[in-house]
Parts: structure tokens; C-alpha cells; sequence
């Protein structure tokens, strides 16, 4: 559905001769019908990405294509694919209402739509009511409702999303959450880029991380949890007078006291280092009272991975 190949955005830097590489080397792909997941710390390259896609910008090098037709070479065949929303709400007249923009931005593609069908879509994002108000006096969250009613009132197959979920309240994020599912279910293939971990959680298929320009992991969401989970360990100790020394002394910096018992939670790589650590402690006089596997949520696995990263400037 799209394809990017080896994508390369580059900004003039400001007071220097040098360019900012926003977007170095990025390639993806998106299978139909599936919710792939960009995620990354503030200026990773996300809405970057998003941007040259949709073909609001240019990119240096690399190819996009979208259902085969090439971004930068049949802009007009390979936009009609898709609708974005882009942080900020940019996609929307402020003046106008929501039902208004619906119809205005279904025309300029060609379509017509009636306002019963504008009203069904506000319905299903539960704005029906602000049908007919000026977008700018709605809040943050309902224009962010409303820049995605205009999106699916294209109709198009695929939904580029940038920051969905900012500035919604935490119920209508989780509503978003089903949202998104039922879009799916509906056949359409999204690309979002986010921050927010528990939407990744609840609907992404596929997950791209991120860092410095660069994609430092693009996997199955559900392999990514399962290959954390397996090597997230909890570690119980019971404390004496010199365990706290010790573990400093053996390079621990964080651990949690519950009572006479000291948590470590680790991340290993290998089931190898998890010997290696049992075999310390026991060098070291530390009794271990128990050791679990833990369950890794996707704020575990960003940190790891936008961590480990090694600068790319
Ligand atoms: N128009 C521009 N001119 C110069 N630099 C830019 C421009 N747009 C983005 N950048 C820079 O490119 C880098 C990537 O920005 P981008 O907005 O793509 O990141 P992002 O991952 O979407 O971040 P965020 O999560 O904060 O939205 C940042 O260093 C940003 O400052």
C-alpha cells in the first residue's frame, strides 16, 4: 500500500553551512489493511516521514509509492490513495464547520457528500452534536475529531495519522483505540506516528521506532513484546546490612526496597548474562530470594531502543 525506500530529508541548518538530517535512510513498508505504528522522541523524524509520503515535502532522495504510483513522479494518481491528518489540525478551515470541511475537502477530491454521510461520521467519533459549530471554537479534542471526520470522509484506503491521540482526554483516546480497530476491520491501512504507548499497545499491528533520523527497529508488535518479555527479569533479594554496598559496588544504580526485600528489574539480551548474575551474587555472599520473568510494556521497549541508539550527527 506504501512503500518508501531508502528516504533522505535533509533541513538548512540555522547559522551553519550544515544540513539537519531530519529523514536518513528511512525505508517502510505497509501491507494492506494493517495499523503500523511510528514511534520516537521529539524530533526523531516522524511527521518528517508523514510529510514526504503525503507529498506535502520533498525529500532529497529515496522513492515513495503508493499502491505502485510514485509520489514525486504521478503526485495526482498516488495522492487520491490517501488522506492525512497532520498534528496541529492544519487540514482544517477554522471558520467553517465540522460538516462544512467534510463537504469542502470531499469536493476538492471529486466526491460528494451528502450531509446525512457527514452526519453518520461525526456520529461514530461522537461530535454529531458540533455538527454545525465553527471549528474554532470547539476544543482541542473535538478539532482533532474533526480533522480525522474530514479524513474519512474521502473515503480513501489509506489514513496517514500524526499524532492522533494528542490533546484528546483519556476517554476519547481509548474510544480512539476502537476507532482505529473498526477502521481496520473496514479494510483500511493506517500509518501513525505516536507517542502514546498504549495506543500502540491496544492496535498495532507493526511498530517502527524512531531515533535520530534513523528506524532503529521495525517489527511485529507482538514479537517486540514477546522478545522483551522473555528477557525482562525481576530479581528479589533479601536485604541485610550490606547488600545495598554491594549492589553499588557490583555497578547497580536503581533497585526498589519493599519491606526486607530488594527489588532489580533487568533487561538481559541474553539468558547467558542471567547466569552470569547468578553466578556474581553468589560470589558475592547475595541471597536471591526469587526470580521472575516480567512482562514488558512498549514504554520499556522505546526506552531501550531510543537509548541504546548511538547519535547519528
Ligand atoms: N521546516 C523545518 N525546518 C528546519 N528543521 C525542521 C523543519 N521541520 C522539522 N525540522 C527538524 O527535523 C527534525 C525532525 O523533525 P520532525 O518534526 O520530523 O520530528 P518528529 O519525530 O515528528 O517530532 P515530534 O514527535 O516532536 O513531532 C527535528 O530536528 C526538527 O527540528
Amino acid at each position: 500500500m506504501i512503500q518508501i525506500k531508502n528516504l533522505v530529508k535533509t533541513y538548512p541548518k540555522r547559522g551553519s553551512k550544515e544540513r539537519l538530517k531530519a529523514v536518513d535512510d528511512v525505508s517502510l513498508e505497509l501491507k494492506p489493511g494493517e495499523i503500523f505504528a511510528l514511534l520516537g522522541p521529539n524530533g526523531a523524524g516522524k511527521t518528517t516521514t508523514i510529510k514526504c509520503a503525503c507529498g506535502l515535502i520533498v525529500p532529497d532522495s529515496g522513492q515513495i509509492k503508493i499502491k505502485e504510483h510514485d509520489v514525486l513522479k504521478n503526485r495526482s494518481k498516488a495522492l487520491q490513495h490517501i488522506s492525512v491528518v497532520l498534528e496541529g489540525n492544519r487540514n482544517l478551515y477554522w471558520r467553517m464547520t465540522p460538516v462544512e470541511n467534510m463537504k469542502y475537502f470531499a469536493g476538492i477530491r471529486g466526491k460528494h457528500l451528502k450531509k446525512t454521510e457527514a452526519l453518520e461520521i461525526l456520529k461514530t467519533l461522537g461530535i454529531e452534536e458540533k455538527a454545525n459549530e465553527i471549528v474554532h471554537k470547539l476544543s482541542r479534542g473535538m478539532q482533532q475529531k474533526t480533522a480525522i471526520a474530514v479524513c474519512l470522509a474521502a473515503g480513501t484506503d489509506i489514513l496517514l495519522l500524526d499524532e492522533p491521540t494528542l490533546g484528546l482526554d483519556v476517554n476519547s483516546a481509548v474510544e480512539f483505540r476502537s476507532l482505529l480497530k473498526n477502521l481496520q476491520e473496514r479494510g483500511k491501512t493506517i500509518l501513525l506516528s505516536t507517542h502514546d504507548m498504549n495506543l500502540v499497545e491496544a492496535v498495532a499491528d507493526r511498530v517502527a521506532i524512531m531515533s535520530k533520523a534513523r528506524i532503529v527497529v521495525c517489527e511485529e508488535k507482538k514479537k517486540l513484546l514477546s522478545l522483551f518479555s522473555a528477557r525482562g527479569y525481576k530479581i528479589c533479594l533479601i536485604e541485610n546490612d550490606s547488600l545495598q554496598k554491594k549492589l553499588r559496588n557490583l555497578g547497580f544504580t536503581e533497585w526498589h526496597k519493599d519491606g526486607n526485600i530488594i527489588e532489580i528489574h533487568l533487561n538481559l539480551t541474553t539468558s547467558k548474562q542471567l547466569y552470569e548474575i547468578i553466578e556474581m551474587f553468589k560470589n558475592n555472599q547475595i541471597e536471591i530470594e526469587s526470580i521472575e520473568r516480567e512482562l514488558v510494556n512498549f514504554e520499556k521497549i522505546f526506552i531501550s531502543y531510543t537509548n541504546d541508539t548511538p547519535s547519528q550527527s
